[in-house]
């Protein structure tokens, strides 16, 4: 399905991962993730095999926002984000007042301020993935997946999600079909076609023409942002003449 795929990400550092449908992005999350274990090498989290560490452990170290995930609808929006400080919890324990203060502070992080008690089938798509994202929040891990999180957001919230990933100081993984998105917020992004990957680079080499041109049959330029002078990734149909 994915061969060579054989990557260091430095700690701090937001890595992207791009690439048509089918790709591998979700199964590489999910190798990472420690959720499939891969048929060849392994995964190494600070030099440690992720498979050879408790799932507790692993709890603590490593926070997945999945695509499309389904919380449990009969759970409040705060209940679901406790949920993440449960690596935390001793056996049969239960969250007091820290608890409590974590799940809030979460929650305002991702817009959803007064948002605890509202029940989770109530919620908007976007609104449930802010609540998984700040569920992975109160997890407090050094690293963090997302797959594929700015799916169900409008506008503001693709634009602040990535925003805060970059701020939160830890290493964030996460794939992203918005190539201008990977190009703008990410430090490298990782390039998936055809089972293999390419090496990981920052944006302007992983994302040069060519390799859009390959991977995505698309056309791309970088264009100066006209107030910022910051360049810009703008994508366009391949014209019809150079289309095979
Ligand atoms: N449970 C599974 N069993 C067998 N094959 C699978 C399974 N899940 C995914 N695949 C296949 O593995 C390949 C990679 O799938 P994956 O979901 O990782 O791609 P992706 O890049 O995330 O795709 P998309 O952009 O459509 O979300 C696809 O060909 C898919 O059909």
């Amino acid at each position: 399905m994915l061969t060579n795929a054989s990557f260091t990400v430095l700690a701090g550092e937001t890595v992207g991962i791009v690439g048509p449908n089918g790709s591998g992005k979700t199964t590489l999350l999910r190798t990472i993730a420690g959720l499939i274990r891969p048929v060849h090498g392994s995964v190494l989290v600070n030099g440690v095999g992720l498979h050879r560490i408790s799932a507790r452990q692993r709890a603590r170290t490593i926070a997945l926002v999945a695509q499309d995930e389904q919380p449990s609808a009969d759970l409040l929006a705060g209940e679901v984000v406790a949920l993440g400080r449960t690596p935390y919890l001793p056996p049969w324990g239960a969250g007091g007042v820290e608890e409590q203060d974590a799940v809030e502070a979460a929650l305002r992080a991702v817009d959803l301020d007064g948002f605890a008690e509202r029940p989770v089938h109530r919620l908007s798509g976007g609104e449930r993935q802010r609540v998984l994202l700040a569920r992975a929040l109160v997890q407090d891990t050094p690293l963090l997946l997302m797959d594929e999180p700015t799916n169900h957001l409008d506008i503001t919230h693709q634009l602040d999600l990535l925003a805060l990933a970059r701020e939160l100081g830890r290493t964030v993984v996460l794939s992203l079909h918005d190539l201008a998105l990977a190009d703008r917020y990410c430090d490298r992004v990782l390039v998936l076609h055809r089972g293999r990957a390419h090496s990981l680079e920052p944006p302007a080499v992983a994302l040069r023409a060519e390799v859009l041109d390959t991977v995505f049959g698309v056309h791309a330029t970088r264009i100066p942002h006209p107030d910022t002078g910051i360049p810009h990734l703008l994508i366009t149909a391949r014209p019809q003449s150079s289309r095979a």
